[in-house]
């Protein structure tokens, strides 16, 4: 079978198959990651301190091959399935050869001949370093050579390389520079020993990690928002988000990105079914051109019913990837009153059995937990439901 990891396990995978995660050669299965969670060791007692997982689909056999593709579907690596999940053997197929500096990147061993054994100051870096001179001396008390790794992952990957070679500049002539996509861990211990792991896998005989990235985010006015309405069918989320781009537009300052229903479904899903499968495809395609309007710094309205939990969810981690915000709008109108109002007359095609699967009647809605605003329309007038909205972007500050 085949399976595209996510971007993090693609990342772990590249450090796999390039030995920067030595002693591992493949992904962890459950005792180890038990181990490292508990202990911070492989299940055998080796030293180890962060999970590298990979989350395949539940209940391949063992023995099953999994070819894992990037994106693009490209096959990277083929995995054997074990008894403990994603550790079996990897083999690789291709090399990941595209993105920002993939030219600069190169393998461990190539790193440790080119330095030949020499003491090396390997310094990590998320962000610039500000203080080269601790650098510059650490490297001569040492008379070390300097490896700079920026950890060039996500967005601001491309940045962190870009200040890495701004430091080289200023470092000794022998200095190299050798992207690592090392994603972050969430616990920063954990995070700077796996650090020290893999700059010893370059050949480091002594690590420096560079000082944290402070993210200043703009002020949310400048900031990308996707706005995003989910209910049931005639619960108003249309009438309520054209309501609502309609005040934006009458405002200003702000480039409003519409993702109509009706617009959707006939263009960007023309084609797509309201089983399971092409709902969640409908809603991803949404958020990923809402994500990428917001990602531009633009403000995105979509209003799909959106049935499933996992789905929304995936939208929300689409859209803070990119660094903008996501404002949940759960128009909670009952069944009952959507039913009543009836404007399109399907209710009553699916009740009479001539819609299958219709959302509320014959097909399930999970009502969010996580949403940022709830409005039941149904005493409500259309005015005052776009006024709780716009209002709440004003108390948010996305608009001034
Ligand atoms: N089986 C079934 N279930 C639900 N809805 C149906 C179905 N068949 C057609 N329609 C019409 O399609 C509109 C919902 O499309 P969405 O793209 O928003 O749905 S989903 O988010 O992909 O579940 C929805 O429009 P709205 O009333 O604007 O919500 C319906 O008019
Ligand atoms: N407060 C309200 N907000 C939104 N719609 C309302 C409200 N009160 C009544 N309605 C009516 O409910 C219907 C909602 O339809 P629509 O916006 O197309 O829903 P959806 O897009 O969720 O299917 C419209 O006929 C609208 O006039």
């Amino acid at each position: 079978m085949e399976f595209t990891p996510d971007a993090r396990e693609l990342a772990d995978l590249e450090l796999l198959l390039s030995g920067a995660f030595a002693p591992l050669t493949g992904f962890l299965g459950h005792d180890d990651l038990h181990a490292v969670h508990e202990r911070g060791t492989l299940a055998d007692g080796t030293p180890w301190p962060a999970a590298v997982a990979l989350d395949l689909p539940e209940g391949l056999a063992a023995g099953t091959e999994v070819t894992l593709l990037d994106p693009e579907g490209l096959p990277l690596a083929v995995l054997t399935v074990s008894e403990q999940g994603a550790d079996g053997p990897l083999r690789a197929l291709n090399a990941p050869e595209h993105g920002p500096f993939a030219r600069l990147r190169r393998t461990p061993a190539e790193v440790r001949a080119e330095l030949g054994g020499r003491e090396t100051l390997a310094v990590t870096m998320r962000g610039p370093l500000d203080d080269l001179a601790e650098v510059v001396a650490t490297a001569k008390e040492l008379d070390a050579r300097v490896l700079l790794l920026p950890l060039s992952y996500g967005e601001a990957g491309p940045a962190v390389v870009r200040a890495a070679l701004k430091a080289k500049a200023k470092l000794p002539d022998d200095t190299l520079v050798v992207p690592v996509p090392l994603a972050p861990r969430e616990e920063i211990e954990i995070d700077l020993e796996l650090r020290e792991h893999v700059a010893a896998a370059y050949g480091a005989t002594e690590h420096l990690a560079g000082p944290e990235p402070v993210r200043i985010p703009g002020p949310p006015h400048r900031r990308g928002l996707v706005v995003f309405f989910t209910g049931l069918s005639g619960s108003g989320k249309s009438t309520i988000a054209r309501g609502l781009r309609d005040a934006l537009l009458e405002d200003g300052g702000r480039t409003i990105t519409y993702l109509d229903g009706d617009m959707v479904r006939q263009l960007l899903s023309k084609g797509l079914t309201f089983s399971k499968e092409d709902r969640d495809l409908n809603i991803r395609r949404i958020g990923f051109v809402a994500a990428e309007a917001a990602r531009h710094g633009g403000l995105a309205i979509c209003a799909p019913i959106a049935p499933y939990e996992h789905t929304r969810a995936e939208v929300r981690a689409m859209v803070e990837g990119v660094g903008a915000d996501f404002l949940l709008v759960h128009v909670a109108t009952p069944l009952a009153e959507c039913e009543r109002r009836d404007r399109k007359g399907l209710y009553a095609k699916a009740r009479a059995g001539l819609i299958p699967a219709f959302t509320g009647v014959t097909d399930p809605y999970e009502d969010p937990d996580d949403a940022d605003l709830v409005i039941d329309t149904t005493h409500v007038a259309v005015e005052s439901a776009v006024a709780r909205v716009h209002d709440a972007l004003r108390a948010g500050r996305w608009i001034r």
